[in-house]
């Protein structure tokens, strides 16, 4: 369930909110009349939205715009949904938006949008100083006396009688002490012109009250805002440096990093937003993980709904796969055929060779083709013989290099022979293309998401779309997170970042227990940060204070473990019905999913699979792998059948390299609890 309570109880506030506001309509009327100094259709808008003070708005009317000769606003209204900066339209000819012009009686009116713009910039300067985001400040054009909702890039046009109506369902982003000192701070910025004041208090005299708004479709609109969820407050106010980096100008590409929790995202999404504004091209959102970008598309959505479209929200290797089809590059990617493909050229060349010394089981050796040899688009065995392997710590002979080099040969004939493709293929070819025949149109910016998990080949490709001009190529990530083996510098991919970094250290997410539990597992693991290696995983970070805390439950058995958790989540629901919504149960493999998706749907729980998340409310509790949870966050996090152990078997050199890989997969899991954390573990009686 979401926030707001239950169904009944929530229409019943949202008819009482739309009653009240009928009720208040007269004494606004009565207001508006009496401000002389507006003209008629100015006064009728004034009256429509003077009625929300009675919500808790607060409306400022025909202000002085500093920095200008004699431009005013006509008016700016803040309220629960946010800052608004209105302009009261009077024309005689209906507007018209066509091929995103604004025109009215066959005259174009793109002036008029340009101004708007430039009014709402010069709010949005003044609350960023607040910490509150741009997209929490919406430029609207209200036309008097008519009927209409079209958005404009960022600029909504509304009819006098749908004004109130869309402000009243827009999302939560201010609580009332916040609506209060965003009011007076802009009062304060926008000083009102002393002839032409508003009168404060109603008459008494009710007079003409004619009919400003429809009861049963604010009732809509009320019932619509309460069913959005708390994340919209977040995404209007942030911490004054994250709000300087969203809107930094960088001379050319540029990386932020930080801790796990720290709103790296979030600024990201906010920087996206802010990109939308301020350019024509299209933009990039890009991660390696596969259902992040449903998640993150919804999130900017609900966001920044009118800039969604200037949005692209991909996985990398979806976007390469689109992109080589519409180019008509075939393509046939098969990662079951090229595993198998893999698999038989172990047997042939691998198993016997000087490989099997330090690591007899395949994995290691399918991981530093993918990784360090295509990942990194080595094309040859000197090339190889040469490369530093950041990132693995298992040393190689030249004698294992040459035995390495042969495998991959051999899997690439075999990977041929069958006529399919793996991952890496699709990347280099997508990378090829890009270089011969840019994106038409250019993208005007990438943004990359966890891109410590993407191999140098992808940030090339990332790289070549999105060039070196300013504010193009944004890197978003932390090495800690990394959750793939093998990395490189961001210099071999042709990335200079010097001096465009940013680095976010409060964590806003985790309860301390649970980023103490979390880090703790890792202190002592150096990790690479693409700049280069760090001497041990401790890093400095603040919480924020907020309560929570791990529960370990120790179990001798595995039934008993099942039994455990099964029994934790049932209790969790029982006290608050709503609570599964907002707790995952995360996993090491597949495997596992299966087999806890299978006990806790037999307890009689709602689970759904994150490969079937997108992000938007659901009751049920949510059920996936470690790395589907890349990104991703939930209330409660449960992480049954916990181990800090390597769980896939290899050799004794590999063991150490391994068992680090492990454990920061194992971070990601754990710092994706906000309040609650569960491990539970399996220890027989010895
Ligand atoms: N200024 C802020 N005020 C309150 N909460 C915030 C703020 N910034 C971020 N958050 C919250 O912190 C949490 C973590 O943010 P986000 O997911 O962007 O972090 P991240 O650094 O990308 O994390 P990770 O690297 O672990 O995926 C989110 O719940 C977000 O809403």
């Amino acid at each position: 369930m979401v926030a707001g309570g239950s169904a009944g109880v929530r229409g019943l506030r949202a008819r009482e909110q739309a009653l009240e506001l009928a009720r208040r309509s007269r004494e606004a009327w009565e207001r508006a009349r009496r401000w002389q100094a507006a003209a008629e259709a100015e006064r009728k808008v004034a009256a429509t939205l003077l009625t929300l003070t009675a919500d808790g708005w607060r409306l400022l009317v025909d202000r002085r715009w500093p920095g200008t000769a004699s431009a005013n606003v006509d008016m700016i209204l803040v309220g629960r949904g946010g800052v608004f900066v209105v302009d009261v339209k009077n024309w005689r000819d209906a507007p018209s938006v066509q091929d995103g012009r604004l025109s009215a009686g066959g005259r174009s009116r793109d002036d008029e949008v340009a101004k708007m713009l430039a009014m709402a910039r010069a709010v949005e300067e003044r609350t960023a100083a607040l910490g509150m985001s741009p997209v929490a400040v919406q430029p609207v054009m209200v036309f008097a006396g008519r009927r209409l909702d079209v958005t404009l890039g960022r600029v909504r046009l509304l009819g006098q009688e749908d004004v109130l109506n869309v402000l009243l369902a827009a999302p939560k982003r201010l609580n009332a002490p916040m609506v209060k000192a965003v009011a007076a701070y802009l009062e304060e910025g926008f000083p009102a012109y002393e002839t032409n004041v508003l009168p404060e208090r109603p008459s008494g005299d009710e007079g003409e009250a004619s009919s400003l708004f429809d009861v049963e479709e604010v009732e809509k609109a009320a019932l619509e805002s309460v069913l959005h969820g708390p994340i919209e407050q977040w995404m209007t106010f942030l911490h004054p440096d994250q709000v300087a980096v969203a809107r930094r100008d960088w001379s050319g590409p540029a990386r932020i990093s930080g801790p796990a929790g720290t709103g790296k995202t979030v600024v990201g999404l906010h920087r996206a937003a802010h990109i939308a504004t301020r350019t024509t091209g299209p933009i990039m959102y890009v991660t390696y993980v596969n259902n992040l970008p449903r998640v993150q598309g919804h999130l900017f959505q609900r966001m920044a709904s009118h800039l969604a479209d200037r949005v692209e929200f991909t996985s990398l290797h979806g976007w390469a796969q689109r992109f080589l089809a519409d180019r008509g590059i075939p393509v046939n990617l098969d990662g079951r055929a090229a595993e198998d493909s893999f698999s038989r050229a172990w047997l042939q060349v691998g198993r016997g060779s000087a490989l099997a010394e330090i690591d007899p089981l395949p994995h290691y050796w399918e991981q530093e083709i993918a990784h360090v040899i295509k990942g990194r688009g080595i094309a040859s065995l000197d090339e190889y013989r040469t490369v530093n392997r950041y990132g693995r710590r298992t040393a190689l002979q030249a004698a294992h290099r040459e035995a390495v080099w042969l495998l991959y040969e051999e899997y690439e004939m075999l990977r041929k022979k069958r006529g399919v493709h793996d991952f890496n293929d699709v990347l280099l070819a997508a990378l090829d293309e890009v270089r011969e025949r840019p994106a038409d149109p250019p993208y005007a910016a990438v943004i990359v998401d966890e891109v410590q998990d993407l191999t140098l080949t992808g940030v090339r490709l990332l790289h070549a779309l999105a060039g070196d001009g300013p504010n193009g190529l944004l890197l978003i990530g932390d090495g800690q997170q990394a959750v793939y083996p093998g990395g490189f510098r961001l210099g071999e991919a042709g990335v200079g970042i010097k001096g465009r970094g940013a680095v976010l250290r409060i964590n806003y997410r985790n309860a301390a227990p649970i980023l103490d539990e979390a880090l703790r597992l890792v202190s002592d693991d150096p990790f690479d940060d693409l700049d280069g290696p760090t001497p041990n995983g401790r890093r400095t970070v603040e919480t924020t204070y907020h309560e929570g805390h791990v529960v370990h439950a120790a179990a001798r058995s595995e039934s008993d473990h099942d039994a455990q958790l099964v029994a934790a989540l049932t209790a969790l629901a029982a006290e608050d019905e709503s609570a599964l919504a907002s707790t995952a149960v995360l996993c090491r493999s597949r495997n596992d999913v299966e087999h806890y998706h299978r006990l806790l749907t037999r307890a009689g729980l709602p689970v759904l699979r994150l490969d079937n998340y997108d992000g938007r409310p659901t009751g049920a509790l949510k059920i996936g792998t470690y790395l589907r949870a890349k990104g991703l966050e939930f209330k409660n996090v449960y992480l049954p059948a916990f181990t800090t152990r390597a769980t896939i078997p290899g050799g004794d050199s590999t063991a150490a390299e391994r068992a680090a890989l492990t454990r920061r997969q194992s971070f990601v899991a754990m710092t994706r609890a906000r309040d609650l954390l569960w491990l539970g573990t399996i220890t027989p009686p010895a």
